[in-house]
């Protein structure tokens, strides 16, 4: 993978891409230090959105809008709630977020023309109807981005773990992700150490960190998923209990020998974290609600895995499937490791299955 070099397939989205990532994720930092309680809303199934959420969707959809303009956009936030009277704080707030972020002066690698840079505000309706760009119900054929402005919001509250999730898929295969983590170190053996990385993986090019400050210009490194032993291997897990059934990873976990206690990271982050080797297995099993995943919960992640050489599929071991609309369909959970551990797993996961259905009968 070469952003700046326009000869590989996908450089200009790849380009355009990281930048929009980044751009969000300056936004999203600078209103983490200043986020006021009035700053969240609750959505329908209970979960929070900020104005973090709102404005970094409105500045990635609006950056595509210009560059790629017929590309349909699958983001998982909506309008709605900013268009009526009781919206009107939050509105002018995200507006405001969104045109400081929009017409900051331009990086190293950044181009005018993707209308960013000083002068380069957008009206309030513009603003809006960028945000309702992300209304598009996906399927099987075709171009479209998929976007998570503030994947792992839980965690953006909380100043821990969040990433701003962006992927292009092509009829329903995902070719390009993006993933901006401004809350993970640069190096997981120096916690305490710098913070702010972006994640990038173009299909067949392979996966790459780039440091958040400077990652049009600056240096990238190469990303290969690790050996491990059944000593070294641990699981990488949601925060969230109501998110992943962390009882049953732990079953998996003890079939399969693993002594380490399981990391825990909010968002994507996991994935890039399993990416560079700072965990080996992300196990996602469905809670029993009902809930169905949605694609811009997994698509960046997943090529980023398969790009630094490994796999992910559902928990029976199939490839997930992003052309069913809006959400991955029946949720038969996400296994995501290296090569050689993955049929492990799987085989792990059936037997903690039927344990599982043995004690219920
Ligand atoms: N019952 C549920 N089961 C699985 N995922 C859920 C869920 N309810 C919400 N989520 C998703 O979990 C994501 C966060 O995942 P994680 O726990 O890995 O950080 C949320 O993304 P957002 O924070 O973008 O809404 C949301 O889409
Ligand atoms: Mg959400
Ligand atoms: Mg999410
Ligand atoms: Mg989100």
């Amino acid at each position: 993978m070469a952003a700046n070099d326009t000869a590989h397939p996908y450089a200009a989205e790849t380009q355009i891409a990281i930048a929009a990532v980044r751009r969000a994720c300056v936004l999203t930092a600078s209103v983490f230090n200043k986020l006021v309680k009035q700053e969240t809303l609750t959505k329908d199934d209970k979960s929070p959105v900020t104005v973090g959420d709102f404005a970094a969707q409105a500045v990635i959809n609006t950056i595509l809008d210009r560059t790629f303009p017929d590309d349909p956009i699958v983001g998982e936030e909506d309008a709605t709630d900013l268009r009526i009277e009781s919206g009107r704080a939050l509105r002018d707030r995200i507006v405001e977020l969104a045109n400081d972020t929009l017409s900051a002066d331009l990086q190293p690698g950044e181009k005018e023309e993707w209308g960013l840079g000083p002068n380069h505000g957008r009206t309030v309706d513009q603003l809006l109807d960028a945000i309702d760009r992300g209304n598009y119900d996906g399927g099987r054929t075709g171009r479209m981005w998929t976007l998570d402005p503030i994947d792992g919001t839980k965690g953006f509250l909380r100043g821990e773990q969040y990433a701003v999730c962006l992927a292009l898929l092509v009829d329903a295969r995902v070719e390009l992700g993006v993933i901006g983590c401004p809350n993970l170190p640069v190096a997981a053996s120096n916690p305490s150490g710098p913070r702010g990385c972006i994640f990038v993986a173009v299909r067949g090019q392979g996966a790459y960190q780039l440091l958040l400050d400077n990652p049009l210009g600056g240096e990238r490194t190469k990303l290969t998923i690790p050996t491990f032993t059944a000593e070294s291997l641990n699981f990488l897990e949601s925060v969230e209990k109501a998110h992943a059934k962390l009882s049953f990873n732990e079953r998996v976990s003890q079939i399969l020998g693993v002594t380490r206690a399981p990391t825990r990271i909010d968002s994507q982050a996991k994935y890039c974290a399993l990416a560079r080797g700072d965990g080996g297995v992300y196990l996602r099993m469905p809670v029993g609600s009902g809930y169905k995943e949605k694609i811009w919960d997994h698509a960046a992640g997943s090529i980023l895995v398969e790009e630094a050489g490994g796999v992910i599929s559902d928990g029976r071991g199939e490839p997930l499937d992003f052309s069913l609309g809006r959400t991955l369909g029946e949720n038969y959970g996400i296994v995501a490791c290296g090569k050689d551990v993955h049929p492990k797993v799987i085989a792990a996961v059936k037997q903690a299955k039927a344990e599982e259905a043995q004690s219920q009968l």
